[in-house]
């Protein structure tokens, strides 16, 4: 597959099959996405890996951490086993943290290379047709989750990349062209 096709053919991929994801996959996977640019060679980010071994301590303490928060308060009992699957589901999830120091700009220069290379890791996963998907927001990006990860004090996490062989691939979502947001100065 060609970059171009490669861009293309990427899609969120939320639903995977029970079928393993070897570690040394998603290490080759690492190895290649790291040469993203990153300014200075200041190489930003760090990764922490939840595999077969840990998904299931994993998956407990990220309900805990969401009772703690009071997330699951409104939940009945069903729903909460509910989530509990859906997160039993994901066969492999990567934690990417970066390192924040440095001025303002150093800061998001580094976010934003992390978020180059994160690209890199789903363009490199959905060449070996693994399916993947940068989550964000809510719990992933509390202070609760990174201690519970091991993240030090100067790391935040930039994303959540979950992985697994494709049960479902979503189909295409449309953008709006480019040339709608493209002006020649
Ligand atoms: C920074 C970032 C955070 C995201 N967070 C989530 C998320 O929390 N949950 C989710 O299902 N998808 C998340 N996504 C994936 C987007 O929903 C997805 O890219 C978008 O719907 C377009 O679909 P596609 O990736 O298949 O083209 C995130 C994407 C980015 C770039």
């Amino acid at each position: 597959m060609n970059t171009r096709q490669l861009i293309l053919e990427r899609r969120s991929v939320r639903a995977y099959t029970d079928q393993p994801v070897p570690n040394e996959m998603i290490e080759e996977i690492l190895e290649a996405a790291i040469y993203a640019p990153t300014h200075k060679l200041r190489e930003p980010w760090r990764f922490v890996l939840v595999n077969e071994e840990s998904q299931e301590r994993y998956v407990d303490q990220l309900m805990t951490l969401l009772a703690k928060r009071g997330q699951l308060d409104q939940k009945t009992d069903e729903q909460r086993q509910m989530m509990r699957q859906k997160f039993a589901d994901v066969p492999v999830y990567l934690t990417v943290l970066y390192e924040v120091k440095g001025t303002e700009d150093q800061q998001m220069e580094d976010l934003l290379a992390t978020a180059a290379m994160i690209q890199n890791v789903q363009l490199l996963a959905t060449e070996l047709g693994l399916g993947c998907c940068w989550k964000s927001g809510k719990h992933w990006f509390t202070e609760e989750y990174a201690e519970m990860i091991g993240a030090s004090e100067n790391e935040r996490v930039a994303g959540i990349i979950q992985f697994g062989w494709p049960a479902l691939i979503p189909p295409l979502k449309k953008r709006t062209a480019a040339r709608d947001k493209l002006t020649h100065f």
